[in-house]
């Protein structure tokens, strides 16, 4: 007995047209796309006409566990990404311990199998403990899945140490991900570095200390030959030292969240004595840097959508401004705010290059199956209502954090079912 999907449009990833198809899943693939399919035998799920999209991927979420369950679980961070659309997420190693030995991938692994509800893919560290000074085993995190290598969370200060990480990251073909952060020039900042900050009369953070690693690592990635990927990048002399990489043939792709495309410093000028629920790293900037983050999106110099979905408690953002811990929970409503204000409002960008940026490319940068809804290939499907307008409400969500700025914004282009691996993971 398959799963059988029904009256639902499919999008054509090629020109963007929407075509009534009806879906045939049985065991984790797609068995069949046809126009009408017998029902018989099957479990029939009526898509009335939604609109069905290959399962998102994220690159880039936080899922705490080990360490900090209070933040959030594998079970409770997984069933937000379905619910959000994704079928694949791949987990951040600054958990406690930090995520640097094969032993933990497997225990990542491990829980996400039993309670997870999409595939979880753990990066490994690059540094021991992420603490930059000794090179974890990247032979032996590959060997046990290791999506890639990064130490999310800081940046690694030490040149030679990076150099000799992408020597053998490059020989093993691991991707390098990069969390740009020169500490020297970030130091205490808890915000963009600017107009802003000088009036709140806050520590900054200056693009530089994010575009000066970048242009480090890029030449680093030139002469070792690894393929660096950087994340959540946020500053336009970023995404121009990208572009200028990519005119070189060198393997860098980079991620943009939905908060550096959308938002920018001056929200937290709006906010009486400043929100935590507006601090995150990188910091949200300019509006020159927000209109260099869209353009590079359009331009192809950024591959993908990422959320860095970053839960924490509601005590800890309830902490001032300066103190409080950087982040923005982001993947159940990833996807409606970009659809939102992209696509639908302002027509920067069609559904189909949209939804590339969610699944395609993901699955392209990193090698992984899904991206596409193709007959013999994994069945991970998203279906999403393009219609319904609802305000995006921190009390809904599946994940233990509530920490977003974009509370009570009104967005279309809810999931109203996931399914992974040809198992139902959400269904509205
Ligand atoms: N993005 C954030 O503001 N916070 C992340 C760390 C990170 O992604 O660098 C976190 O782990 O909370
Ligand atoms: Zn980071
Ligand atoms: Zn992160």
């Amino acid at each position: 007995m398959g799963l059988l999907l029904r009256g639902g449009r499919v999008l054509n990833l090629e020109n963007g047209e929407l075509e009534s198809r009806d879906v045939l899943v049985e065991g984790k693939k797609v068995a069949r796309i046809a126009s009408s399919i017998e029902a018989d035998a099957h479990e029939v799920v009526d898509l009335g006409g939604h609109v069905v999209l290959p399962g998102f991927i994220d690159m880039h979420v936080h899922l705490r566990q080990p360490g900090f369950e209070g933040k959030e679980t594998i079970e409770t961070g997984s069933k937000a990404a379905a619910r959000g659309g994704y079928t694949k997420v791949a987990c951040m190693p600054n958990t406690r311990p930090v995520l640097d030995t094969p032993e933990l991938m497997k225990y990542v692994y491990d829980v996400a199998q039993r309670e997870g509800s999409c595939s979880v893919l753990p990066y490994g560290s690059i540094s021991k403990g992420e603490l930059g000074e000794e090179l974890t085993d990247i032979a032996a995190l590959r060997a046990a899945g290791a999506v890639g290598i990064t130490d999310d969370g800081v940046g690694v200060q030490s040149s030679s140490l990076m150099r000799e990480a992408m020597r053998i990251a490059a020989s093993l073909d691991v991707p390098v991900v990069i969390h740009s952060e020169d500490e020297d020039l970030a130091k205490d900042g808890c915000m963009n570095e600017g107009v802003v900050s000088k009036r709140l009369g806050l520590p900054g953070i200056p693009g530089l200390a994010e575009s000066a690693m970048i242009a480090r690592d890029i030449l680093l990635a030139q002469e070792t030959g690894a393929h660096l990927h950087v994340c959540h990048i946020s500053d336009a002399w970023s995404v121009e030292l990208v572009r200028w990489a990519k005119s070189m043939g060198l393997r860098v792709t980079t991620e943009v969240t939905p908060h550096h495309l959308l938002l920018t410093e001056s929200i937290i000028d709006e906010t009486d004595g400043a929100d935590a629920n507006m601090k995150v790293n990188p910091p949200l900037r300019t509006e020159l840097d927000r209109q260099a983050c869209l353009k590079g999106l359009l331009d192809g110099t950024i591959d993908m959508i990422a959320t860095d979905h970053a839960p924490h408690m509601e005590e800890e953002k309830k902490r001032p401004f300066r103190t409080a811990p950087f982040g923005f929970v982001g993947l159940e409503f990833a996807f409606p705010v970009l659809y939102t204000e992209l696509v639908e409002k302002s027509s920067a960008l069609s559904l189909h290059e949209l939804v590339k940026k969610f699944a395609t490319n993901p699955a392209d940068v990193f090698k992984l199956s899904g991206g596409r809804i193709v007959e013999g290939e994994v069945a991970d499907i998203t279906v999403v209502d393009l219609e319904s307008e609802r305000a995006i409400n921190p009390d809904e969500f599946f994940s233990k954090g509530r920490n977003t700025p974009f509370a009570g914004q009104k967005a279309k282009g809810w999931t109203v079912l996931t399914v992974n691996e040809g198992r139902i993971t959400y269904k509205a």
